[in-house]
């Protein structure tokens, strides 16, 4: 998929990347992430890159279920199949990053109803020493590091967590170290679940 990826960035199908900061007043302003590109396959990509296709549809259609079943009445988070949107993005190699932010931080206030953020990573070179790492900030300053190896995944929820991406090493410069990752967001068909005060996750802060 790393292949695919590298091959719909030649067919010119990335796009400079950008982030929205919301202001204490709850208004968002966009801003470029530096050396961040992202692309949204869809169906014409088919030709060029058909394995990362369908890995989404599966995503897409087995991860609801599957985790649906395992939920008790109390939390229930219904996570849907009936819609998702997904991203492909590069981390440019040679000192590039994500601020920390939550992915969906307005929720219900701009109909964004994005429960589960799932990434995979499509870095199977990747050493420690690249940095690079997804870290998440939970409770009590307790951070989780995750680095994006070729093959892991990791989800989280995307309208509690802030999280940020550590910048790659400036000293690993190079197409073979750039980061590849594929996020897909998967919504909730309870729209109490976004937001709710009663998530475990719930206030948890930008800094
Ligand atoms: O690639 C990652 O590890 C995180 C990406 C991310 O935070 C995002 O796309 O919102
Ligand atoms: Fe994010």
């Amino acid at each position: 998929m790393r292949e695919e990826s590298i091959n719909l960035r030649s067919h010119g199908r990335f796009e400079q990347s950008y982030s929205e900061a919301i202001d204490a007043s709850g208004k968002a302003t966009r801003f470029d992430k530096a050396g961040v590109f992202a692309c949204e396959p869809d169906g014409g990509d088919y030709d060029v890159a058909p394995t990362l296709l369908h890995y989404m549809s599966t995503i897409i259609t087995q991860l609801p279920p599957m985790l649906n079943e395992n939920w008790d009445a109390q939390t229930d988070y219904s996570i849907s199949n009936a819609a998702f949107n997904a991203k492909l993005a590069v981390t440019s190699s040679g000192g590039s990053g994500y601020p920390l932010h939550i992915d969906n931080p307005q929720g219900l206030t701009v109909g964004d109803t994005r429960k589960l953020t799932f990434i995979l990573y499509l870095n199977p070179s990747h050493s420690p020493s690249q940095g690079g790492d997804l870290v998440l900030h939970l409770r009590d300053g307790v951070k989780v590091s995750v680095p994006p190896a070729g093959g892991s995944a990791v989800a989280f929820w995307s309208d509690c967590i802030p999280h940020s991406v550590m910048e790659t090493s400036k000293e690993m410069e190079g197409e073979e170290y750039d980061r590849y990752a594929i996020t897909i967001w998967l919504p909730t068909d309870d729209i109490r679940m976004i937001h709710d005060p009663a998530s475990p996750f719930a206030g948890l802060k930008l800094d």
